[in-house]
């Protein structure tokens, strides 16, 4: 699989929820399956809130990096360009909302499936839902938008 993040730089390839250079971070890895994208994440023991079930900043920061991730591939779909030309989509986080349906269970492959609602300017609104086995655990919604020239500044 070539997901979207393996187009990412290598030097914007250290966060936490998505960066490939990122040891200690979730490392996920996001598709297109037709108009929906989808990110698998299979959580580990050290992700627990409540015994047997994961840790809702696990879900919460699974959202956001499926949904930076599926801005910057709506965003080259809608040009029709492959996502490893220039210029560059770059997305951050302006906004994360999340409702925690069910308890999320630890022992289950997550399925994580997003939609694109809006494309505006340098805003792309995506949202995503958590499956848990044949349970939608969570939902959310991420407005993104497109980094500045002076991020940071
Ligand atoms: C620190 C990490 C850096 C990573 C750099 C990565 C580059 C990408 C490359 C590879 C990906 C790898 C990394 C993925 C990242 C994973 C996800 C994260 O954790 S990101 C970190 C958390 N997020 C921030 O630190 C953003 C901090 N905030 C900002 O920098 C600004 O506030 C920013 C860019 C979000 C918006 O500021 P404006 O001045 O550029 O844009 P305006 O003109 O205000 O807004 C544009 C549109 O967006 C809406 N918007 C902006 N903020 C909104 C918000 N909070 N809620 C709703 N809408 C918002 C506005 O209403 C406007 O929409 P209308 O055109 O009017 O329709």
């Amino acid at each position: 699989m070539y997901a979207f993040q393996d187009h990412y730089p290598e030097n914007l390839s250290h966060c936490y929820g998505c960066g490939s250079q990122n040891p200690h971070g979730h490392q996920i890895k996001t598709e297109w399956e037709g108009d929906e994208t989808v990110t698998r994440f299979r959580p580990e023991p050290f992700h627990t809130s409540v015994p047997g079930f994961a840790y809702g900043g696990l879900i919460a920061s699974l959202i956001d990096c499926h949904s930076t991730a599926s801005a910057a591939a709506a965003m080259y779909r809608q040009e029709g360009r492959s996502m490893d030309s220039l210029p560059a989509f770059r997305f951050v986080t302006g906004s994360l909302h999340v409702d925690f349906l069910k308890p999320t269970p630890i022992d289950a492959e997550l399925v994580i499936r997003g939609q694109v609602k809006e494309i505006k300017g340098r805003k792309v609104v995506i949202e995503s839902q958590v499956w848990a086995r044949t349970v939608m655990t969570a939902k959310g919604v991420v407005v993104a938008v497109q980094m500045p020239e002076n991020f940071g500044t």
